[in-house]
């Protein structure tokens, strides 16, 4: 356990200057693992250096793929799916799920063994999600809960495709199916109760492969190769929130975030910061392998109250901590359901949420599939814990600023695995 605490006060005055947001971390992932398994090399700029996009580079340089990493960009030198070979030791995922599942797509259609591990975090998540459906299709896959938890043995090899309706709206579940199908006899087609992020199926498409998606059903035919392409990073949105937020509620704040990815499936907390009645201005620029970008500013308002639920929910399913923030300091009750599958992140982030922020004075409640927050009332100082979840650091960061005494918080470190420079943004805007 990361022991570190960092002490945290009330913003003395608004917010102000300008942030260069850092690369987004689902893309960066789908970067390295899309030119792992390319033919050629592929040129990654705006890579997100974080812990979790670290690993991904770990477990490709283990099965023998050369990558260099210098700050945020990244050179990947692919020879194709054949490339990969058996790795000798356990691959280590850290805290990432989106590398385990993704990794889990990957190896189903891979002749080798492997096993993969992550940490107590990881060990707690559910797996079974993509193993099930990844068996399904001819992967051998065994593991603690007979495949559901960490520590997991996979001998891929000789897959076939299938026709998966995803009990869960998951982006990774997804991603997994996509990448074992790539490598599958057939054509897999998977559907999704809700839209989720895309970002697979536009850099799939990017490095020359065909994905077609007809409402909420994504298919791939498989035995196509991908080739190498160069990928430009947007800014990670889900990083974004917390600038955007915290120019909601300190007051006198006016903050421009540059770079920001703007894909639709992801950029939910737009459209609640716009119906609520935020001062927010959003300036579209380019679109590069499929991502759209761009530069917004926000300025402190009033604003209302929202509900959060249903098809919205996948676009904005990492920002609710920080959006529980922003709801203590609107009068009036917010609503957050259908969000259960916040139970099964880096923390339980219902419990989290609701917990760490009542000890800071606010009035929240758990749900079965959210948490109703009736704000309005200032924040007070008061000991908080990350739990080791780095939305839940920094969300709670956030928090401080508003609060009306120091807050304490501990385990800071888990902050690098999406945001390694946090507090150095935050600090350049007090
Ligand atoms: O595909 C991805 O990159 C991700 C998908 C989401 O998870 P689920 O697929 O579990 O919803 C999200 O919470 C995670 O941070 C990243
Ligand atoms: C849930 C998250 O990531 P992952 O599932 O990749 O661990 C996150 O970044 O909030």
């Amino acid at each position: 356990m990361d022991e570190t605490i960092k002490l945290l006060n009330k913003a003395e005055s608004g917010l102000s200057g300008t942030i260069v947001v850092p690369g987004d971390k689902s893309i960066s992932h789908r970067a390295v693992m899309f030119g792992a398994m390319a033919n050629g090399t592929t040129n990654v700029s705006g890579f997100l250096p974080g812990d979790d996009c670290l690993s991904t580079i770990a477990c490709f340089r283990q099965m023998g793929v050369a990558i260099e990493q210098e700050g945020d960009k990244v050179t990947v030198e692919g020879k194709g799916l054949d490339g990969l070979k058996e790795p000798n030791g356990v691959l280590d995922v850290g805290n990432s799920g989106t590398t385990i599942r993704l990794l889990l797509g990957v190896l189903s259609g891979r002749p080798f063994h492997s096993v993969v591990v992550g940490d107590d975090s990881i060990g707690k998540r559910p797996m079974a999600r993509v193993t099930a459906p990844l068996r399904q299709m001819g992967a051998q896959i065994d593991g603690r809960e007979t495949g559901n938890k960490t520590p997991l043995s996979i001998r891929g090899g000789q897959t076939k495709a299938i026709e998966y309706t995803m009990p869960v709206a998951s982006a990774q579940v997804k991603s997994a199916l996509l990448l074992a199908g790539l490598q599958a006899e057939g054509e897999t087609s998977v559907t999704e109760p809700q839209t989720t992020r895309d970002h697979t199926e536009r850099m799939l498409h990017a490095f020359g492969v065909k994905v077609t998606t007809a409402g909420k059903t994504i298919s791939i035919q498989g035995g196509q190769s991908l080739q190498a392409a160069d990928v430009v990073v947007p800014g990670d949105i889900s990083s974004a929130a917390f600038f955007l937020v915290a120019g909601c509620i300190v007051p006198g704040s006016r903050v421009h975030l540059k770079n920001v990815g703007l894909n639709p499936t992801r950029a939910g907390i737009l459209e609640v910061l716009k119906r609520s009645g935020a001062k927010l201005s959003i300036d579209e620029q380019v679109t590069t392998g499929g991502e759209p970008r761009g530069d917004m500013t926000i300025s402190t308002s009033e604003l209302s109250p929202f509900v959060i639920e249903g098809e919205e929910v996948p676009t904005l399913i990492d920002e609710i901590p920080v959006l529980a923030v922003l709801a203590t300091q609107i009068s009036g009750t917010t609503i957050i359901r259908d969000a259960e599958e916040l139970k099964v992140k880096e923390t339980n982030r219902i419990d989290t949420v609701v917990g760490e922020l009542a000890k800071l004075g606010a009035d929240i409640e758990a749900t079965d599939d959210g948490m109703i927050i009736r704000g309005g009332k200032p924040l007070t100082g008061g000991k908080v814990d990350s739990h080791g979840d780095h939305r839940i650091g920094m969300a709670l960061v956030i928090a401080s600023l508003c609060a009306n005494g120091p807050v304490e918080l501990a385990n800071i470190g888990a902050i690098s695995v999406s945001y390694p420079q946090f507090f150095e943004h935050l600090q350049s805007l007090q």
